[in-house]
């Protein structure tokens, strides 16, 4: 068993570890090394002590290269294991990685017991038996100040024991948060195929995953060939989509779309409680269901389309990137492209309002919302993510609306806009 550990976690320390300790700062990021380190002591002194904080400390990292094992592990790991944990222990996010390398994210947690509690050990210690985590606890060493990283595997009589040590050396802070590393193809997906084929791992759990797939079909087709214009709504809640798109649609006489679409509608809660992975792709498909009807639509009248692909992207990058507005992938990085097979609508607006006028909307309105949303309201750090998202998405591009003043002056502004930019 030791042995399969062994050659499974071969590259285990050439990569590096991020602790989050909270959402304003940067991560504690280290790596491993067969050998001490004898320069910086002083440092490495004030690196271990903000780190390990005196406490017994483990980690735990969902390894394994399938991403639908992967993301299903993690919410294992996440509701049925961490809860099991005593008080005492406080948990923070972990990421281990290799620094800038796309899709080469582990996520995990990062455990600190401040009384080295005896009901710890044996929880975490039953996760070695699993194939796809990775445990480790954090050891001093001996008659030095040094700290080592012990991997842990599964013995001869089943219990955890330390197979592999390695120093625990602080280390730089990469170009890329690592949180942002799976986005492309775990949380965003750039062509149809790609999140059909998550669709179709869903199945054996999500039993209605089989009827979305005959709704949508494996080769749904949505060329635009119509010669009206297509004008997507975007922004966050309440910042007055449905009241645009409504007033759009009567003074355009045009076809109003939404994505997702209507018929997605009796599964949506179903899969808003399901893995960032399945959930992303439930979205992802609702936006080809409603190019299909775009396309469809825009050969008889202008069509108006409240959220699309912009929403799914934005939501899904800002949730995947922890910490700080910083940390989002830097405008211009294929996060933020277009998938290569969607329909392109002829105009985006985003309506952004401010903090208060949002919050006034949504007091005025007290509508049930997605957790997402519930966040959103209780975030402002997160809002401001999604609204960065917004801006950097690229071909085409959002124009920003200032959508504070009253319902007809928006609309106002916005057919000026129609009306320069679509040539109606
Ligand atoms: N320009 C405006 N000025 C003042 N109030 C507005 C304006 N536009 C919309 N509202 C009000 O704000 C609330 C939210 O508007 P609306 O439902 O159109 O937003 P939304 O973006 O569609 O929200 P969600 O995405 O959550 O469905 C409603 O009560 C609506 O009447
Ligand atoms: N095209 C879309 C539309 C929505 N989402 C997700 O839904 C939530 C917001 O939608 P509301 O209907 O509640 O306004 C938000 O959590 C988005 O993640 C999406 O991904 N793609």
């Amino acid at each position: 068993m030791a042995k399969r550990m062994l050659s499974r976690w071969g590259q285990w320390y050439s990569r590096v570890f991020a602790v989050e300790c909270d959402h304003s700062t940067d991560p504690l990021y280290f790596a491993l090394s067969k050998t001490p380190q004898e320069r910086h002591y002083d440092e490495r002194q004030a690196f271990y002590e903000k780190l390990f904080e005196g406490a017994k400390c483990y980690s735990v990292h969902v390894c394994t290269d399938d991403r639908f094992q992967r993301a299903l592990l993690y919410e294992a790991l996440k509701n049925n294991v961490i809860p099991r944990l005593p008080t005492g222990c406080s948990v923070l996010d972990a990421f281990s990685f290799h620094p800038d390398v796309s899709n080469s994210l582990f996520r995990g947690f990062f455990i600190k017991d401040a009384t080295n509690l005896p009901e710890t050990a044996p929880i975490l210690g039953e996760l070695v038996k699993n194939s796809g985590m990775s445990v480790c606890t954090y050891v001093r060493e001996e008659n030095s100040q040094r700290w080592w990283q012990h991997l842990l595997s599964e013995a001869e009589d089943g219990s955890a024991a330390a197979t592999e040590k390695y120093y625990v050396v602080p280390s730089e802070i990469p170009h890329r948060h690592p949180s942002t590393l799976n986005i492309m193809g775990n949380d965003v997906f750039y062509n149809f195929e790609d999140a059909y084929k998550v669709m179709e791992q869903c199945k054996d759990i999500i039993p209605v995953s089989e009827e979305l797939l005959k709704l949508v079909g494996p080769n749904l087709t949505q060329k635009k060939e119509g010669r009206f214009p297509v004008i997507v709504i975007e922004g966050l809640d309440a910042t007055g989509k449905t009241t645009l798109t409504h007033s759009l649609t009567t003074t355009l006489d045009a076809t109003l779309l939404r994505s997702p679409p209507t018929c997605l509608s009796p599964w949506r809660p179903c899969f808003d409680s399901e893995p960032a992975l399945l959930r992303r792709a439930f979205y992802a498909l609702g936006n080809y269901i409603t190019a299909s009807q775009i396309a469809a639509a825009s050969r008889h009248s202008p069509v108006i389309v409240d959220r699309y692909w912009h929403s799914t992207a934005a939501y899904a990058i800002a949730t995947a990137t922890s910490g700080k507005v910083g940390n989002l992938p830097s405008p211009g990085s294929e996060v933020y492209r277009w998938p290569c097979d969607l329909l392109r609508p002829d105009l985006v607006l985003l309506l952004t309002v401010s903090p208060e006028e949002r919050l006034r909307r949504l007091s005025v309105r007290g509508v049930e919302k997605t957790r997402e949303e519930a966040e959103l309201e209780a975030n402002h750090l997160f809002r401001n993510k999604v609204e960065q998202a917004y801006k950097r998405v690229e071909d085409p591009a959002c124009v920003v609306v200032d959508a504070n003043p009253p319902p007809d002056q928006v609309l106002q502004q916005v057919l000026l806009l129609i009306k320069d930019k679509c040539h109606l």
